[in-house]
This record gives structure tokens, C-alpha cells and sequence, in this order.
């Protein structure tokens, strides 16, 4: 996987100084290096782009690598609301955005993402697009409410769905999200209301677009 990824690296990702500039404030603030891959980041910026959404929600926000992908897909016209539940997080994350040129587009809800999701749902609120990125032991309870919360045809993006490998590899040391991981992408690949695809890029994205009911 780490070969694979270090390919597509290579061959597809071209430099990129303010995204390095957000990877070395993580660092310098003391906080985990878990940001998106360099691939993971381009792509979600292309699915943006493709997609035409405009209104983004993306649950985990760390230093905002992730965020200025997703601002990039829809430049100029478009909206991120991200949850996270540390506060300092969600300042380096804005202070980042507003680098990038995109601090009048993002919004930060801080705490328990769970909280934030049920606030939007109370709100009525709706989304084009999800970027799935926080604790893994809530990826369902975060699929369920972006169900709740999509348009239809909406896009929900999950990250680290194989687990550095070890949900396909019976000889790989099992990770501590293995089986919850396994577990879950059964959920995805057979739930109804979805047309999901794993995509092996960084440590595994899985596409899902919420299937528009009224036109089955
Ligand atoms: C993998 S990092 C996100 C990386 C980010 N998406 C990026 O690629 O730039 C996971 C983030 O989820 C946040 N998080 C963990 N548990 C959470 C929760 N219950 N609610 C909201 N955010 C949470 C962490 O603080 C961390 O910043």
C-alpha cells in the first residue's frame, strides 16, 4: 500500500507550498500528523469540482489540510461548515482557510461532532457534499446523520476505510480499528439508501452518493 501510494505521490501530486506550510503548523503546534495524503487531498478536490457542490460539511477538521481541498473544488462559490472537537484545532484550522483565501466561506462548530450533526439536523440544514474524517468508532452514527442531512444525490466521502490494509490483509498486524472498519464497509457496500465505491488511495477513501428515492 505505502509503494502504491508513494507512486501516486510521485507521479500526481505536484508541490504544493501553502498545503506545506499547513503540514509544518500542525507540527509546530504540537498536534498529530493525520492529516489527508497529498493524492486523498488532490482527489477531493476534483470530486468537488466534478460534482459542482457547493455546500460542504466535513467532520474533523485538525489544522485544515483537508479543508483547503475541499474550499479549492468549489473556489469562489461555495460554503464549508466543519465540525471539530478541539477548539485550538478549529482556530489553526481558520487561521489556515484564511491563508488559502477562504475565511469568509468556512464555518467551525466545536465539541462532540454528534452534537453539531444533531444541531444541523434540528436546522433543517442540507449539504451537497461530506467529508467523513473524526473518530472512527462513530463512522456510523456520522453516515446516519449525513444521510439525514444530504440533498439528494448528495456525495459522502469516508477516510482510513482500510485501516493501513489490515481490513483486506489476513496476514497484516491488526490495527485498532480493523474490525470496526471491516464492519462498517459491509455497512456501506450493502446499504440501501447508497451507491458506494473504495477507492485504495492514501489509506482508502470510500464514495458513496446518496441515492435520490423519488427517481428509483
Ligand atoms: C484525522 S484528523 C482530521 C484530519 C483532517 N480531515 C485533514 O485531513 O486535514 C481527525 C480529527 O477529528 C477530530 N475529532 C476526533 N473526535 C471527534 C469528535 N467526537 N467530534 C469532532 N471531531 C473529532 C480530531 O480532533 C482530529 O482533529
Amino acid at each position: 500500500m505505502k509503494q502504491i501510494n508513494s507512486y501516486i505521490d510521485s507521479l500526481f501530486y505536484t508541490k504544493d507550498d501553502l498545503l506545506e506550510e499547513v503540514i509544518s503548523s500542525i507540527q509546530e503546534n504540537g498536534m498529530p500528523s493525520i492529516s489527508v495524503s497529498p493524492s486523498s487531498g488532490k482527489l477531493l478536490t476534483m470530486l468537488i469540482s466534478i460534482s459542482g457542490a457547493k455546500n460542504v460539511l466535513e467532520i474533523g477538521a485538525l489544522g485544515g489540510y483537508s479543508g483547503i481541498c475541499l474550499a479549492r473544488g468549489f473556489g469562489s462559490e461555495g460554503q464549508l461548515t466543519s465540525l471539530e472537537l478541539q477548539e485550538e484545532y478549529a482556530k489553526l484550522a481558520y487561521r489556515n482557510l484564511s491563508k488559502a483565501g477562504f475565511g469568509d466561506q468556512v464555518s467551525y462548530m466545536t465539541g462532540a461532532a454528534l452534537q453539531s450533526l444533531e444541531k444541523l439536523a434540528q436546522d433543517n440544514k442540507k449539504f451537497d457534499f461530506f467529508f467523513i474524517d473524526a473518530d472512527k468508532d462513530n463512522y456510523e452514527n456520522y453516515l446516519q446523520y449525513c444521510i439525514k442531512l444530504a440533498e439528494p444525490g448528495a456525495l459522502i466521502v469516508m477516510d482510513n476505510v482500510l485501516a493501513r490494509g489490515s481490513v483486506a490483509d489476513p496476514d497484516a498486524e491488526p490495527k485498532r480499528h480493523t474490525a470496526f472498519m471491516k464492519a462498517f464497509n459491509e455497512t456501506v457496500a450493502k446499504h440501501p439508501q447508497l451507491e458506494s465505491m473504495l477507492i485504495p488511495i492514501g489509506d482508502g477513501l470510500t464514495l458513496s452518493k446518496v441515492i435520490d428515492q423519488t427517481h428509483k
